[in-house]
């Protein structure tokens, strides 16, 4: 399918479908993130929010529907239906970068080494070229002192800004976060949080989902309540939290003990 607009969004995910044998999980998934825009998935645990992450990363192979990318740099080119089964899922992949809950650090390799492996994988790129491009994302993120360490002398927040670096040391034309705080003690994810922010304002595209409202809250352009594997309500952080339409959006939101601090 050809995308000649300059605007056209960078992900179009149009009427996806997914089932666990009869249990649908994914029920007509209609949604599109725009260039640079945070879009931040909430809901119930078990609402699909991190089987449609996988679905956009071919982790997880749609029933129905089409998933369609575009390419960061080049808004004219035409957009990939990364859902036809004769991609090449390696290479999309390749343009997407994935952060999960659990930072995933290769503990054997020191920090420089977990930034720049996958971009020597992808690009091919040579050990020094790669390196130098790691202590600059590392610096990005306030981690060059750390780049001889193994992870585990990091902390968890820590660990899991090398992870964010490590998923856009490719370059990609997409991020995807799935719950990447959540396995840290509160005090470490402001610091997280606060790097989200900055590749925000450099114009990184994300699409993320988050148990933290507080999170949502602050990193969002758009937020996307998902219940039982739809779409309930979608809108700026404003409107969600502070004056949901839906009276679903409401109640699910009226039952989080988070405050929205
Ligand atoms: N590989 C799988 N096989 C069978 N069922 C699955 C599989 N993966 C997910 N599910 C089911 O799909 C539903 C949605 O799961 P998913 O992990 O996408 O929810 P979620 O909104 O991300 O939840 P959480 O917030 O707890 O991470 C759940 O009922 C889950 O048990």
């Amino acid at each position: 399918m050809s995308e000649p607009e300059a605007a056209a969004p960078l992900l179009r995910i149009l009427g996806v479908v997914k089932r666990f044998g009869e249990h649908t999980v994914l029920d007509g998934i209609d949604l599109e993130v725009g260039r640079h825009e945070v879009v931040v998935l909430i809901g119930a645990s078990g609402s699909g929010k991190s089987t449609l992450l996988k679905t956009v990363n071919l982790l997880e192979q749609v029933d129905d529907g089409r998933i369609l990318l575009g390419r960061a740099d080049a808004p004219g080119e035409a957009a990939e239906d990364i859902t036809d089964p004769r991609i090449d899922a390696d290479r999309v992949r390749g343009r997407i970068g994935v952060v999960f809950q659990h930072y995933n650090l290769f503990p054997h390799l020191r920090v420089l080494d977990n930034v720049t492996l996958a971009a020597r994988k992808v690009h091919r790129a040579g050990r020094a070229e790669a390196e130098r491009t790691g202590l600059e994302l590392l610096e990005r993120i306030g981690l060059a002192e750390k780049a001889r360490e193994y992870p585990d002398r990091l902390s968890g927040g820590q660990q899991q800004r090398v992870a964010i670096a490590r998923a856009i040391a490719t370059d990609p034309d997409l991020l995807l976060l799935d719950e990447i705080t959540s396995a840290l003690d509160p005090q470490l994810v402001g610091e997280v949080l606060d790097l989200v922010r900055e590749l925000k304002t450099q114009g990184s595209t994300i699409l993320m989902a988050t148990h933290e409202m507080s999170f949502a809250r602050r990193v969002a352009d758009r937020v996307v309540y998902l219940k039982d594997g739809r779409i309930v309500e979608s809108g700026p952080p404003a409107q969600i939290f502070d004056a949901p339409e839906r009276e679903e959006t409401r109640e699910f939101l009226s039952r989080l003990r988070d405050p929205f601090s």
